[in-house]
């Protein structure tokens, strides 16, 4: 036989066998420390059957990647049997004509291989892409959905692990596992088949090694888990080291305490170092001994078969060949195979986390009957409302909100004042529905909140908070957010009319000037007047603002008074004030003090009331003099 024939006929176009590194590993990069507990030991139907959802749609699909792989696994351990029938029935007794119907045979059964490889390789991975596709939205749509309670409670680390790394291992799982598994089963069926159809007695030689081989997978097995989950502990360690310092890098920098924290890092970074050595070792000493193995296998083959074909026993010169390849194709299924339990054990660990997440529910909830809600007047209203965010242990709700009732009317102005901590911007949220209150009643043109739809109750309430957040993108993406429907004049014109167009003008890319991460590369000021535009861009009828209180200058903040005037002109306006002199024209004010409203009236009235709202103003009075040599003092700020 020609050593091309050979050389072609041990082409194996099964899988290539798992690198010896932890590649599978390079998605695990997200990891938090309690995140690691992640090996489950036994494989739970009802995750099973729940990530068997994801695959129902690509059923038809699923059937098609079963039958290519049957005939790629059916043709791989057909090529020995075709080279024993060459060597044995033509080559043997000098037919060069049949001869050349087997290499033809071969050939085809090598290209219907390659083929059907292709084929099985690209529909899983599209499979399982399209699978983890979905899975990633609904995942992206329930966590869309919570209330902030959930946000609150939940690490941002922890969803983002969820929804990329923890997914990411359920990836192999739902792509090649299943097929794969049923490939590589598939395939020592024919082996098998084939082996002993050919010589039972050389089929047993081969397999004598089976149970060494069994052996030194499992310690391989165990040792190599046990290393693996100390190598992800120590890159979790890593990770959440680095995003601690990354985010905290000023105050590193600010008590030169560079030194001691590379030392830190250098510590964890060793471990993860030692770890990830101790993981090397083994796999160094597994491919090795199962390269020794299978080559025991051949060598029992050839040492049994050459002596009995030799011997001139029944065994001939064809079935040795064909034996030598089986020998070598056999356990490469079995070592996939054992791959792919570890695959699948991470894929359950995945998919138990990923599960955990969409289990959580903490979404608002939406009304069964929802009231339609077209124009709003702009009656805002609190009934003996009471709130809050946590309970003790004991359940008992620690309220920051207690029996707080207010009304404001179509077009006024209300302001809240009190203290940092009293309970403002709780109100502000509640009013938004962005947590649920336990008690009482919060009313919206006389109609409960709960009874109307979030989008509708949201569309009518503009928010403009403290501190802005800004998405990664251009300005422009900022304000309109995508919204197809804002043109560019009518985004001009909202900024003419808050006076922010002469600011995003002064940017060097004006309206495409991309905003730098959470808008970092803008003051707050700046990105509270954005948030002006963002806000008469939506048209609201209610007006709901948190004032910018530190880091203004003095141009900004005259911008942003101007900005505030101009937006809650003939809407109704609940306003968060930090500097009463903006305030003094309100028609409300409400002053709250450790989760109730104490006083309320206008200013006049409240400073002659002589009660709360004075004290903070005389407070804020005080802050605003500049003391004059001669010792009086002049109010810069606050007219009285
Ligand atoms: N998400 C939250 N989870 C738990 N407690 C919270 C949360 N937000 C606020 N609190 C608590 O609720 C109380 C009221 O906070 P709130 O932010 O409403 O006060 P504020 O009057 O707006 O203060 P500031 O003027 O400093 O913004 C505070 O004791 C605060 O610690």
């Amino acid at each position: 036989m020609s050593s091309k024939l050979l050389d072609c006929c041990l082409v194996d176009f099964s899988h290539p066998p798992a690198p010896p590194h932890l590649a599978d590993d390079a998605s695990d990069d997200h990891f938090e420390p309690e995140d690691t507990v992640d090996e489950v030991n036994t494989f739970d139907g009802r995750l099973i059957r729940r990530l068997g959802q994801y695959l129902t749609p690509y059923a038809g699909y699923i059937v098609l990647a079963l039958a290519i792989t049957l005939g790629a696994s059916f043709l791989g351990p057909l090529r020995p049997w075709l080279v024993q029938k060459g060597i044995d029935n033509y080559i043997v007794v000098g037919d060069l004509e049949g001869l050349q119907y087997i290499i033809l045979y071969l050939v085809l059964a090598l290209v219907g291989e390659g083929i059907l490889s292709f084929g099985e390789n690209y529909l899983t991975q599209w499979i399982g892409q399209q699978a983890i596709y979905d899975l990633r939205t609904t995942l992206f749509r329930h966590v869309e959905g919570q209330s902030l309670a959930y946000f609150d409670r939940t690490p941002v680390g922890r969803v983002i692990t969820r929804t990329t790394s923890d997914v990411e291992a359920l990836s192999d799982a739902l792509s090649s596992g299943l097929v794969s598994v049923l490939g590589d089963l598939f395939k020592l069926v024919f082996i098998a088949y084939f082996m002993f159809t050919l010589n039972w007695m050389l089929a047993v030689v081969t397999l004598l090694v089976m149970p060494l081989m069994v052996w030194v997978t499992f310690w391989f097995r165990r040792n190599v888990r046990e290393q693996y989950r100390e190598t992800r502990k120590q890159m979790a360690r890593i990770n959440s080291f680095i995003q601690e310092h990354v985010t905290g890098m000023h105050i590193v920098q600010l008590f030169n305490r560079e030194d001691e924290e590379e030392d830190r890092f250098e510590g964890i970074n060793d471990k993860h170092r030692a770890a990830h050595l101790h993981t090397i070792f083994y796999y160094a000493i597994f491919w090795p001994s199962i390269e020794f193995i299978s080559n025991l296998a051949l060598a029992a083959v050839l040492w049994f078969g050459g002596f009995r074909a030799l011997g001139g026993s029944a065994l001939t010169l064809g079935v040795l060949v064909a034996f030598i390849q089986y020998a070598r194709q056999f356990f490469r299924p079995i070592r996939d195979l054992s791959n792919q339990y570890d695959t699948l054990q991470k894929a359950m660990a995945g998919a138990e986390r990923v599960f955990s997440l969409l289990d959580t529910d903490e979404s608002i909830e939406a009304p069964s009957a929802p009231v339609e809600l077209d124009a709003v007047e702009g009656t805002i209203e609190f009934k003996n409302v009471w709130f809050a965010y946590e309970e003790d242990d004991a359940g008992t709700p620690d309220w920051v909100l207690e029996d707080v009732s207010f009304r404001v009317e179509p077009g006024e102005m209300a302001a809240l004042v009190g203290a940092t901590g009293a309970g403002k911007s709780t109100v502000m949220n509640l009013l938004l529905r962005f947590y649920e209150i336990q008690r009482g009643q919060i009313r919206v043109d006389g109609h409960d909140i709960r009874d109307l739809r979030l989008r509708d109750l949201r569309e009518h309430i503009g928010l403009i908070p403290q501190d802005v957040f800004l998405f990664s993108g251009s300005v422009r993406r900022n304000l309109t957010l995508d919204d197809p429907s804002i043109d560019e004049a009518t985004m001009r014109r909202a900024a003419e009319t808050v006076q922010a167009d002469q600011l995003i003008e002064r940017l060097p890319d004006g309206y495409d000037q991309d905003v730098k991460e959470r808008g970092s590369s803008l003051s707050r000021g700046q990105r509270q007047l954005l948030a002006f535009v963002r806000a008469l861009l939506y048209d609201p009828d209610v007006m709901v603002l948190d004032e910018a209180t530190s880091s203004v200058d003095t141009e900004t903040e005259a911008l942003i008074q101007r900005a505030l005037e101009r937006v809650t002109e003939g809407r109704t306006t609940l306003a968060i004030a930090h500097r009463l002199s903006t305030i003094q024209d309100a028609d409300k004010i409400l002053v709250m003090h450790k989760g109730e409203i104490r006083e309320r009236g206008t200013h006049q009235e409240l400073l002659a009331a002589d009660g709360l709202y004075r004290k903070l103003y005389d407070l804020q009075y005080a802050d605003q003099v500049a003391p004059r040599g001669d010792g009086a003092r002049t109010d810069q700020r606050v007219q009285t």
